[in-house]
Order: structure tokens, then sequence, then C-alpha cells
């Protein structure tokens, strides 16, 4: 989606134009004449500093050292400029469409396909039910009661009587003022006209053997049947190809006779995880910190439908980190750390160096503005995400999140929206992703309430949130609509299940793999 105007330079395509941008063609023009934003009626101040509120978590609030310039020109404190950043939604419209769409469909077991997007429309092979069937346990009857009860052929003589059992094919046809028991599930032989549920009956007990069933209510052709073809007949079409994978998706298609399905593969994404400085383990000492992005990222991807490797951790060295790139063969590698302009801050020279094209770099958006998405090779891209947690996981919704949808061939989101709880202070030029939890307002229903706990580095917030608030240039009242972005968790996590997690338990001494396959 692509709301903004590009004034002047936006005569052509936006896509071409916000890549244009990204890229610098159009040199100084592009870079000194920042475009009009859409909506944005402040218009963008290199510099701009923001107005503090008193929250100390308050990104918007912190103006130094993090209010840093939305947009950068050559200084003499400052000799290398960014490029211009590129407005928040036009930088997710260019990730959605920096792939054409997915790789071919292939065909896979049911459970291997669950989390993946259908190629194919899901059409029935069957009737359902495929033939008429009990719906309660009790007799089938035929024609008005009383009725003479009979017993499958085979059946007679001591022990129990079961009757007709689900899975059984009755053969012979129930003569009319005759009942048989019957099973939920079992099948209706011929000529029986309804099914008397087991509490609605009274057997009477006849002196040549036999029994003879009583009913207090009349039983009406077709009561507790479940007619054959009732939720569909063989051919009709019961989900449309584009439709997602779930739990219940694969229930359907086992009931109505697959064994496989044909869908789009999982994107195969790679984490590599920059830093000296995290530990992996224990606590944090000595100015070293625990890698918070490792354990978020692989699960966080695996909800978008992704296969994600475990991440691999990359010593602060350039010729490591370029040799992981070239040498990689996912769809989409994700970096995290390194991408500001500190001495150890490898991926945008590394990006020159392996000469690929950069379609974003640095987006109006707080937090995470030196996200970065790069074309590696014509289907294999990076998403650089900065090293402050919670400025990862904006990188991760406004650029990955689409890449990946559209590589995996999901369905976009329906735009969502929410009153908001509390006013939420906005930064001058630059969208704000805020955490928010969903609350239940007695006189307004459901509200997003900000949550504390928000700066870039944090992710207290984050934990208990249920989505994102994206919140314009100059912040929003209690009560505006906000646009969400929904968090996996808050959907619900089935879509994102593996095989090997999908049980939700895991054998003694079978290591968990949460992850599921490698990349
Ligand atoms: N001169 C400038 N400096 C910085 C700018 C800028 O525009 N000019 N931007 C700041 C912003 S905003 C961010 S965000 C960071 C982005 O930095 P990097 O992507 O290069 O990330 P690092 O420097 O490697 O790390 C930043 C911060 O995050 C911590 N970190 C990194 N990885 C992890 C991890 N896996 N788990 C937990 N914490 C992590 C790292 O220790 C640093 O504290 O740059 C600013 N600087
Ligand atoms: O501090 Mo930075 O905006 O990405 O989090």
């Amino acid at each position: 989606m692509v709301r903004e105007a590009w004034g002047d330079e936006g005569r052509g395509d936006p896509f071409d134009d916000a890549l244009a941008l990204a890229n610098n063609v159009r040199g100084a023009a592009a870079a000194d004449a920042p475009a009009t934003r859409g909506g944005d009626s402040n218009p963008p101040t290199a510099g701009a500093r923001t107005p503090a509120s008193g929250d100390p978590t308050d990104p918007a609030d912190s103006t130094t050292p993090e209010g840093h310039p939305t947009r950068s020109t050559p200084t003499a404190r400052n000799p290398h400029p960014t490029p211009s950043t590129l407005p928040w939604h036009t930088a997710r419209d260019i990730a959605e469409r920096a792939v054409p769409g997915p790789p071919p469909p292939e065909t896979s077991t049911l459970g291997e396909a669950l989390g993946r997007t259908l190629a194919a429309p899901l059409t029935a092979l069957t009737d359902l039910p495929s033939f008429d069937t009990s719906a309660m346990d009790g007799w089938a009857v035929s024609g008005p009661g009383p009725w003479r009860i009979d017993h499958p052929a085979g059946e007679a003589g001591a022990g129990p009587r079961p009757g007709i059992l689900a899975g059984h094919a009755p053969t012979e046809a129930l003569p009319d003022g005759h009942a048989i028991p019957i099973a939920t599930g079992a099948r209706i032989p011929s000529g029986a006209t309804a099914v008397l549920r087991s509490e609605h009956g009274e057997v009477h007990e006849l002196s040549d053997g036999g029994a003879r069933l009583y009913a207090p209510r009349p039983a009406p052709p077709g009561q507790d049947i479940r007619p054959r073809g009732q939720e569909c007949r063989r051919g009709d079409q019961l989900l449309p190809a584009g439709a997602l994978v779930t739990p219940a998706v694969l229930g359907l298609a086992a009931a109505a006779g697959y064994d496989e399905l044909t869908a789009y593969p999982r994107p195969r994404a790679e984490i590599l995880v920059l830093g000296d400085e995290l530990l992996q383990h224990g606590l944090p000492q000595e100015g070293r910190i625990r890698d918070a992005l490792g354990p978020m990222l692989s699960p966080w991807l695996h909800a978008l439908g992704v296969e994600a490797a475990a991440p691999r951790h990359l010593a602060d060295d350039a010729d490591t980190l370029y040799a992981a790139l070239a040498e990689s063969t996912a769809d989409v590698v994700i970096t995290t750390g390194g991408t500001a302009s500190g001495p150890v801050d490898h991926v945008h020279p590394t990006l020159r160096r392996l000469g690929a094209e950069v379609l974003v770099d640095g987006v109006a958006v707080r937090p995470g503005h030196p996200m970065l998405l790069a074309r590696l090779a014509p289907r294999r891209h990076l998403v650089g995400l900065p090293g402050n947690p919670l400025a990862a996981v904006s990188g991760l919704c406004t650029l990955a999140e689409p890449l990946l949808r559209t590589l995996a061939a999901r369905p976009p989101v329906a735009p969502y929206r929410m009153p908001l709880a509390a006013p939420v202070h906005g930064h001058p030029q630059d969208t704000r992703l805020v955490p928010v939890a969903y609350r239940d307002d007695e006189r307004y229903g459901l509200m997003a309430a900000p949550l504390h706990f928000h700066g870039p580095a944090m992710l207290r917030g984050i934990a208990t949130a249920d989505a994102l608030a994206v919140v314009p240039p100059g912040g929003a009242e209690r009560g505006a609509e906000l646009e969400l972005l929904e968090l996996p968790w808050s959907a619900g996590w089935s879509a994102g299940w593996t095989p090997g997690s999908s049980t939700g338990w895991t054998a003694p001494g079978a290591p968990y793999a949460p992850t599921g396959g490698s990349a």
C-alpha cells in the first residue's frame, strides 16, 4: 500500500520512485529535496527534536542520544550522509514487492503443509458425509412405531447385541415396522427412515424371545440422520487457492479424502546475530549482555510461516560477515546489529563489497530507523535489523514480514484499527510503532492501551503486547483509531506449527526443535 505522494518525484510508479530514492539515483535532487509525505503536514526537517513529555521510557521524548535526524545532508561533521530514509508505508510496500511472488508450489504430506498457503483450491474428493450417517446412539427405525427390534445378520444368539457400529457396512434393508440398534457415526441401513435416540425409546421383551421398541413421541423422517452430502458434494470447492493451511484445514482436507496438499514452500531464512558483546548464557557481566534477538527471531519467523535455521552468532568481523552472506543459500538472510556507522558496524560496507542492491536504507520509523533491505541476488534478500531489540522488532514487522509474506504467498492481513485508550506522543516526522495491549473499555469496547517500557533497547513492553500501534507523525489522541500490526501470538500460533512441533509433545530424549528443518 502506498499512501504517500512523492511530490515532484512522484510522476511515475511509486515503487520505482521510492527505489530510486533509496538508491539515490537521482543524486542530490533526491537526497536534498525530500519528497512530500502525504498526510504529513510537517515538512521533514533534518535534525528536528522531539518535544519532551516526561516519560523516560518514551523514545519520542529522548531527543539525545537517539533523536537522530531523519534525513542527513553532507555537513562538515557528517561527511558520509546516509541516503534519505523512506516513509514507513513506502518501505513496507517496497519490501512486499521486492520479490515478484512465491517460488513454484510443492506437493507434501498433510502435516508438512501446515502453515503453508494452498496453491490450488481445496476441492472435495468425496461427498461429506460420504453415506447417510446416524447422528446418535439408538435405533435406526423404519416407518412409524412401535417397531420390532432386529439384529444384524450373524448377531443372533446370546450376549450383548451392539447392532450396527461405526465402520460397519449394513447389507440388509430394514423392513417397515422394524428397528435395529445403531451407533453414532454408523451407516444408516437402506429402508430406515429415522434414528431414535437410546434415551427416547422403551424396549419391551416379547414372549417369543424378540423385543418391541416404543417411542413416546413420533420419529419424523430424517430425524437424527446426517444425510450423505450434507456438508459438501464431491467436486465442491471447500477453500480457495491462497488459503492458509491451519490445523482446521488439515482436518477438513483429511475428511475430504486428501493425503497430500499442494502448497507454496516455506521461505527459508537464515539469522545472523552480530555483536561480540553478546552472551548466549548466564548473566550479563563486564559490559557484555545477553543476546535477546536469537531466541526471539526464530520462533517469530516460524509463526510467519518461515523455516528458520538456528541463529548463527558471528564475530564482529567484516570478512566473517562477507563469507556468511556470500555462502548463504537462504531466501532471506536476517542480520541483527551492525546497521549503524560504528567502528564494527559492517553491514553496509559488506553489502557494498558484495555488490548488493540496496532497496531500503533507513526508514522514517521509531524505533528502528537504521533498518535496511537489500537484494543479494535475484531471489535472495537481506533484511538488516538494528541491534536495539525493540528496533529489531520494528524492522521485522516493517521489512521482513511483508517480504516473507509475499514469498510465502500469504494473503495480506486486512487493515486492522482500534481506538487508543490513552494519548501517544508522536515523532515530528517519523511514524512510531508503539506496543499496545487490548483492553475492554466499559463504554467504548475494545481499545488499544499503549504500554510503558517501549524504549528501543527494551522488550518489557512488547512482551505483554497484543499489537504494535502505528502512530502517525505528530502523535495521536485518546480515541483516535490507529492502524495495528497484530503480533503473531495474539492471532494464535497454529499456522506456524510444523510437523515436529505440531503435537506440542516431544518424545523423551528427542531434542525439542521449535524451528523445524534447516535452511
Ligand atoms: N552515530 C549514530 N549512531 C547510532 C545511530 C545513528 O543514526 N547514528 N542510530 C542508533 C540507533 S537508532 C540504533 S537502533 C542503533 C543501531 O545500531 P546497530 O544496528 O549498528 O546495532 P549495534 O550497534 O550492533 O547494537 C545497538 C545496541 O543493541 C545491542 N544489541 C545488538 N544486538 C543485540 C542482541 N542480539 N540482543 C540484545 N542487544 C543487542 C547492542 O549491544 C547495542 O547496545 O545504532 C544507534 N547508533
Ligand atoms: O534507537 Mo533506534 O531508533 O532504531 O532504536
